[in-house]
């Protein structure tokens, strides 16, 4: 007998590794690794992946595993590989790295159902819970619960009356279509039709409808092009003249879309150098990586583009990450425009089920690109010929939850496997990797101008401060005032960039300044508009918003909201011929409403376009000669050592939306603090003095890319105890490392209370410390194993939030 290794579904330390389960002879066939089945565990039936096939085992009396969940292998050997790694480095459970790889539609959820024992009647039970089981039906454990009928249930299950089953539920069937073909060459259909007695029309008329067609159809079209009833078509199946077959569909969420169709442009002369080493990394089956710092609006797409034919000429396969709030239309139309339906397109707009069928199509081999969010870097390709990362700089390339994996380590993991190059674009390259080509870890290839030299839009930064001064209250300043005039007269489009990371929208008394915060969470609560409510966006609180102050009772309660809307009031007074389109989590929650927004804009349906982060890179309008970036500053205060570093590049990616085609384009700043050198520099769009005024302050107090950091986190609901831990900890791994490394804490984290348990943290900044993975280990041992006492450990290689 065939002996299947199985990494279970049960996320704690001491399951963190394979248990071995027999393979029954009816599944010797079948079962492969890489493919995900139901086995026991204990009382219960759990899922878990395959990881090897072998024929001896350890362990002397091994239980049989149940049956398949797949029919093929959802993890390819690659992929499995891939998960040991991403549990080495990132420190998660097993179960969570093969996990994070799949489709969320394939993370099977189980019901629990309770059932007649087999051989059993409804009859036997007490009369008030027979009704549930006639006819051999099962009861759901939930409205078991909810009903109050589980001491009774229980009753009868130790009489042998009921047993409790566990039914695995994919929340995401494949979506089927009945199809209709002949079943013989078009001849000998034409024989058969006319054997067909005289009074039989109607299947006449299909057979007709075939020697005509004789490709196979979906049946619902067939009955509308052949005006036949399903009876008819039945019919002539019974007589096996035609088959009707279930086939799997795809739901394709560019269906009704049309792409115009774009050919490879010649390429400028700085364009053909960018791309020369990397067709020959392609060509040569070299592993490299190289950074694409190109400024905005240079044609980096372009380079993506070209680089991907030649790996789809070689016969291999294209991954291209985009950060989602990026992942516009108009990027994807750039894509598809290209390869058409080679190209698989994966990000958080689309359903579970949409994802999956996209999925599908790229483990049938069916296309050659996908384009997609994070996670599409784990796309299952067997041939990957290139790994592309648009904005590399976007911090959402970094996982927050287990597992902790950051995309640009997973690229480069994979590519070293296939022996294929990655490409990271960006205009403002994320100091770590900018650093890293300094020092020919990556290969640097600049694109310094934009396309047919048209100069950067110029900018100007104004002080708010100055503003208050002369006596202008308003949020926008006479010289944006004025130039938004401008542009609507000139019927020019303008963009204006309200940064809403940093000042989330809490409810404030105007007398005292009294904030409302969570009871449970050291936090303000968010207001919502709709039924007029606050919210906690850490534990899900939730309050009305108090008609009086409960500090001063004063009745000026002030919403500081999201912001957009407020512009686009004021938007509304000061300038009341301008047409607005606002997009903001508001205004783009329905699908498709992102898109229909800025088509919209495009279509010139608007003078002024009004948004977050969300409008802040990907658009491409040549119609756009201003943007206003509202308030600068609010992300530089964040408790985060990139706080400079992300202003500075969404300030030059804000800026990179004016004036990138024929039109020229400018740009307005509004700051408190035009002294700081993110504003100051993002006004030059100077990359290279940043990168070094900011690599200073980094080595100055220690920071990535001079040193590397890891982040613990203990929580507790106790604060004692959360304290006292943090201090052993922080010991212990100061009586492990060397002296080189500094170890920060214990500190109270920025955000010290969450639901109800407090957070302590300790950060550890090293330079090289071989033996730090053996000593984190350790620590998780100890208190994974530990949960009896209510303390939770969690640890961040790499950390991209400090809260
Ligand atoms: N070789 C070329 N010939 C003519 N036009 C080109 C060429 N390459 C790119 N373009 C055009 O130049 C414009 C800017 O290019 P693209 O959007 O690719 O720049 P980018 O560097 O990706 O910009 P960003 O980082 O700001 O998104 C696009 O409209 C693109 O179609
Ligand atoms: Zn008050
Ligand atoms: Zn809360």
């Amino acid at each position: 007998m065939k002996i299947a290794s199985v990494i279970v579904d049960v996320p704690t330390k001491q399951t963190d590794r394979p248990f071995d389960y027999l393979v029954p002879d009816e599944w010797d066939e079948v079962i492969q690794p890489g493919m995900r089945v139901i086995v026991p565990f204990g009382p219960r039936k759990i899922q878990g992946f395959v990881t090897e096939i072998k024929t001896e085992s350890e362990v002397k009396q091994l239980r049989e595993m149940i049956e398949p969940m797949d029919l093929e292998p959802v993890l390819n050997k690659e992929l499995l590989h891939l998960g040991e790694w991403l549990t080495e480095t990132t420190l998660c459970f097993k179960i969570f790295a093969y996990q994070a790889m799949l489709p969320a539609a394939l993370k099977a959820k189980y019901e629990k159902k309770v059932k007649l024992a087999p051989g059993m009647k409804e009859e036997c039970l007490p009369e008030a819970i027979q009704s549930f089981f006639i006819n051999n039906n099962s009861l759901d454990w939930d409205k078991a619960l909810k009903n109050g009928l589980v001491s009774i249930l229980q009753r009868e299950a130790a009489k042998g009356f009921l047993e409790v089953v566990y039914v695995v539920k994919e929340r995401v069937k494949k979506k089927q279509m009945k199809v209709v073909s002949p079943l013989m060459s078009t001849a000998d259909l034409k024989i058969e039709m006319e054997r067909l007695p005289s009074n039989a029309e109607k299947q006449k008329q299909v057979l007709h409808f075939f020697l005509d067609h004789p490709n196979p159809i979906e049946l619902r079209q067939l009955l509308a092009e052949a005006n036949a009833s399903t009876a008819t078509v039945k019919a002539l199946v019974e007589k096996k003249l035609l088959s009707e077959e279930e086939m799997e569909v795809y739901r394709d969420p560019f269906e009704h879309r049309i792409f115009e169709h774009s050919t490879p442009l010649p390429l400028t002369s700085a364009q053909a150098d960018v791309i020369e080493p990397i067709l020959a990394s392609i060509e040569s089956e070299k592993h490299e990586v190289f950074l694409l710092y190109g400024v905005t609006g240079s044609g980096k797409t372009e380079i993506y583009l070209q680089s991907i034919q030649k790996v789809i000429e070689k016969g291999e396969e294209a991954i291209v990450l985009v950060p989602e709030i990026s992942l516009t239309p108009q990027m994807v139309n750039r894509f598809k425009g290209r390869f058409g339906d080679l190209v698989a397109v994966l990000h958080s707009g689309l359903s579970a089920g949409e994802k999956y069928d996209e999925w599908r199509k790229i483990q049938r081999k069916e296309v050659k690109v996908v384009v997609g969010a994070r996670s599409a870097i784990f796309a299952p390709f067997e041939n990957i010929g290139i790994i592309i990362i648009d904005e590399e700089h976007e911090t959402s390339y970094k996982q927050e939850d287990m597992p902790r994996y950051h995309a640009r380590d997973v690229a480069i993991e994979r590519a070293k496997t296939y022996h294929c190059p990655v490409v990271l674009g960006s205009a403002t390259p994320s100091l770590e990797s900018f650093a890293r080509a300094q020092k020919k870890v990556y290969q640097l290839l600049t694109l310094s101008s934009r396309m047919n030299e048209r100069p950067l839009p110029s900018v100007e930064i104004v002080d708010m401060r100055e503003e208050l001064r002369a006596g202008n209250r308003s949020m926008f300043s006479r010289k944006l005032f004025e130039m938004l005039k401008d542009r609507i007269e000139k019927k020019q489009q303008s963009v204006l960039f309200l940064n809403k990371r940093g000042h989330s929208s809490f409810v404030m008394c105007r007398d005292c300044g009294y904030v409302v915060n969570c009871p449970n969470c050291e936090i303000s609560l968010t207001y919502h508009r709709a039924g007029s409510r606050m919210k906690c966006h850490y534990c899900g609180y939730e309050d009305h918003i108090p008609k009086a102050c409960p500090e001063c009772s004063s009745e000026y309660i002030r919403y500081f909201g999201s912001g957009t809307q407020k512009v686009e009031e004021e938007l509304g007074k000061i300038l009341p011929e301008a047409r607005v389109i606002r997009m903001d989590v508001d205004t783009t929650g329905r699908k498709g409403s992102h898109e229909r927004l800025l088509k919209d804009f495009q279509d010139g349906k608007a003078d002024i376009l009004l948004g977050t982060q969300m409008i802040a890179k990907g658009l491409d309008f040549p119609n756009i000669t201003l943007v206003g970036v509202l308030s600068a500053d609010t992300m530089l205060h964040l408790p985060d050592f990139r706080s400079s570093e992300k202003t500075f590049q969404l300030l030059t990616q804000v800026s990179g939306r004016a004036g990138r085609h024929q039109l020229p384009g400018e740009v307005v700043i509004q700051t408190y603090t035009p002294e700081h050198y993110s504003i100051e520099l993002a006004g030059t769009q100077n990359y290279a003095f940043f990168y070094h005024r900011e690599m200073m302050m980094r080595k100055l107090h220690h920071y990535p890319p001079f040193y590397y950091l890891v982040l613990i986190t203990l929580t507790h609901e106790n604060l004692m105890s959360v304290v006292s831990e943090t201090e052993k900890i922080v010991n212990f791994v100061r009586s492990q490392v060397s002296n080189q490394a500094v170890i920060l804490g214990p500190a109270a984290s920025p955000i010290p209370r969450i639901n109800n348990r407090y957070r302590y943290q300790c950060l550890i900044k090293y330079k090289r410390e071989p033996h730090l993975t053996r000593i984190l280990k350790k620590i998780l041992d100890q208190y994974q194993t530990e949960t009896k006492n209510g303390l939770q450990v969690s640890i961040d290689i790499n950390p991209f939030i400090l809260m």
